[in-house]
């Protein structure tokens, strides 16, 4: 199992991860959440071997069976789409025939065919992505590493992502990827929610529900603004202990209103009284 157990990461003042524990099995797409700062890219390069621990341990394979794509370009500016995949073919030992034939598969899946012989720096910003993910999994890495891949990717080209990911995890490859964008971590097979550097909640989308305590109410105006927020022309309001004083709706929660609720009851409960 590659996983961080009970990890500690400091930055000066800036505690970036509090005792984080993430296990990530062959075959298996686990997915970071959580909102700017929560600490998911740090978690992802300490996995990595980027970043090393102050507490806790990491348990991850050899640099050789590491896939990267980082929240950097992940690709080189000069290089075309086919020299990117080639060169990182290279380092890999990927030769002759092998090679090519991974790497045309892997431009056809990114969707990268009208793009092959362009200047990674001429590509959209979604394009990158997908030639970065590309880039990162050529090898068959055991582990799989994807910092936040679908960033700026639109919703067709995001498809063939999370086909490749899948692809990926398929063959074998533990995938641990992070993304702001809840309806498709909705998707990974295991969910880590981050929230200012500690594990907020964590296992399978129902487990995540199933787990959730509480009631949302949706309304125009909610009875408590400091427990409320805005989705789309409504407001939801949180019930931590079940019981709503209100006669609004009382609605199904999702993947962001569970996180929103619970980073609302942390920040309350860490409040000075
Ligand atoms: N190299 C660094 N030096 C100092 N502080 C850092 C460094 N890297 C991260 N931090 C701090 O650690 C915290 C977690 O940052 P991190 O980048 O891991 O979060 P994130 O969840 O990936 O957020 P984002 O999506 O905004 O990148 C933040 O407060 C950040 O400012």
């Amino acid at each position: 199992m590659i996983a961080a157990r009970s990890v500690t990461v400091a930055f000066g003042a800036t505690t970036a991860l509090d005792d984080v524990t993430v296990a990530v099995a062959p075959g298996q797409v686990v997915a970071l959440v959580g909102g700017d700062g929560a600490g998911k890219t740090t978690l992802l390069r300490t996995l990595v071997g980027e970043v090393a621990p102050d507490r806790g341990v990491v348990a991850a394979p050899d640099k050789h069976q590491i896939g990267y794509l980082s929240a950097g370009p992940g690709s080189w500016a000069a290089l075309t789409v086919r020299q990117n995949l080639d060169f990182v073919g290279g380092i890999y030992g990927l030769t002759g025939d092998e090679l090519v034939d991974r790497r045309e598969d892997l431009i056809d899946r990114a969707g990268l065919r009208v793009a092959a012989d362009r200047l990674a720096s001429a590509l959209s910003g979604g394009m990158r992505r997908k030639l970065g993910a590309a880039m990162a999994m050529l090898h068959h890495p055991e582990l799989l590493v994807l910092d936040e891949p679908s960033t700026g990717v639109d919703p067709v080209s995001r498809i063939d992502l999370w086909r490749m990911i899948s692809e990926a995890a398929a063959a074998g490859a533990a995938v641990l990827m992070s993304t702001t964008y809840l309806d498709e971590a909705e998707r990974a097979g295991e969910l880590v929610v981050l929230d200012r550097g500690r594990v907020l909640t964590t296992g399978s989308y129902d487990d995540v529900r199933g787990g959730f305590t509480g009631t949302i109410t949706a309304s125009t105006t909610p009875t408590r603004p400091e427990w409320s927020w805005r989705r789309g022309r409504q407001r939801r309001e949180y019930w931590p202990d079940g019981d709503p004083a209100t006669d609004a709706d009382v609605i199904a929660p999702d993947l962001e209103d569970i996180v929103i609720a619970l980073s609302m009851t942390r920040r309350h409960q860490e409040a000075p009284t």
